[in-house]
């Protein structure tokens, strides 16, 4: 496994060595989420590259960037096994340079959601991954559908400026009580892990109800927004019944729909989706 900084060694591994490349992009901090993604890559691809950089660009200025969890070691540690071949650890100035000003805007579905509430984030995203994927040239990427909108727009992305990389989304790991798994879930204290199960909580008896039968997406939000009422210390940003292509809200659930919410717990801000049916 070659842990390299710079876009220079980057490269020249990526030519070095031939066959297929997967590639999973990450901000760090590894859990079972990110590992799902580093062993559907090693098996569909004959290498693997990863990256670990907490982009500054994706975040707001009032953000978690500077306290983001960040453990190389422990990362790498977690890689080895795994059988990566490449991992791309640049620093801000490498990916930054003083100079920086291209940036890569995907209109329309960066606007609602994510994109509401974080103003800038999704430039911030399609902007480093396009660097990432032009410095490493990957055939498949991997990205997790716990960021479901982060997906809608990598691809509309990588169709819109024709990068030649095929997107694959992979489902979405979550802890035993239906918390999905992410990074952030360390900023939580044990009171606050056990009320951050309201966000699965509040997606299931979403698909609950709709199961029964309910089909207006009002009624659906509602059922979100009444589980999360519920739980002191929850406070909603957003819940979404949406068109899962297009990331607009629907009046009624007839195809397709994309659940997803943003929620709160204490400080911390968390996300989770589902799609129905
Ligand atoms: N629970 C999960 N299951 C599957 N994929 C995941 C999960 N969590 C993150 N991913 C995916 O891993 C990739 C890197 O994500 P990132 O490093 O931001 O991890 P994270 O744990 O989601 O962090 P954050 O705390 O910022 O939400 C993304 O494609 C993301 O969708
Ligand atoms: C794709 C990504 C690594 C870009 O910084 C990030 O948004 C993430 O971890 O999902
Ligand atoms: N979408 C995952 C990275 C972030 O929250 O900035």
């Amino acid at each position: 496994m070659r842990v390299v900084h710079t876009i220079a060694e980057a490269r020249a591994v990526r030519r070095a060595l031939p066959g297929t490349w997967g590639f999973v992009p990450t901000m760090g901090y590894l859990h079972e989420g990110h590992l799902s993604l580093v062993r559907r890559a090693r098996a569909e691809n004959d290498r693997v590259a990863v990256s670990i950089f907490v982009n500054p660009t994706q975040f707001g200025p009032h953000e978690d960037y500077a306290r983001y969890p960040r453990d190389l070691e422990r990362d790498l540690r977690l890689l080895e096994p795994l059988g990566v071949d490449l991992v791309f650890v640049p620093s801000v100035e490498e990916m930054y340079p003083p100079g920086f000003q291209t940036w890569v805007i995907v209109e329309e579905v960066s606007r609602p959601l994510e994109g509401a509430s974080r103003p800038g984030h999704f430039r911030g995203v399609a902007t480093v991954v396009a660097k990432l994927f032009n410095i490493l040239q990957p055939d498949r990427a991997y990205f997790g559908q716990k960021d479901a909108q982060q997906t809608v727009v990598i691809r509309r992305m990588v169709q819109d400026l024709n990068i030649p990389v095929e997107i694959v989304i992979c489902p979405t790991v979550r802890e035993p009580d239906g918390l999905a798994m992410s990074s952030r879930n360390t900023y939580l204290n044990p009171e606050e892990r056990r009320a951050a199960t309201v966000l699965f909580r509040a997606l299931q008896a979403a698909k609950a109800r709709y199961e029964a039968g309910e089909r207006d997406a009002e009624g659906l939000r509602e059922a979100m927004r009444e589980v999360i009422r519920a739980e002191p210390l929850a406070r909603i940003d957003y819940v979404s019944v949406a068109d899962p292509e297009t990331l607009q809200e629907l009046e009624r659930v007839e195809g397709p729909a994309l659940l997803s919410l943003a929620v709160y717990i204490g400080t911390t801000r968390l996300i989770d989706n589902i799609m129905l049916p």
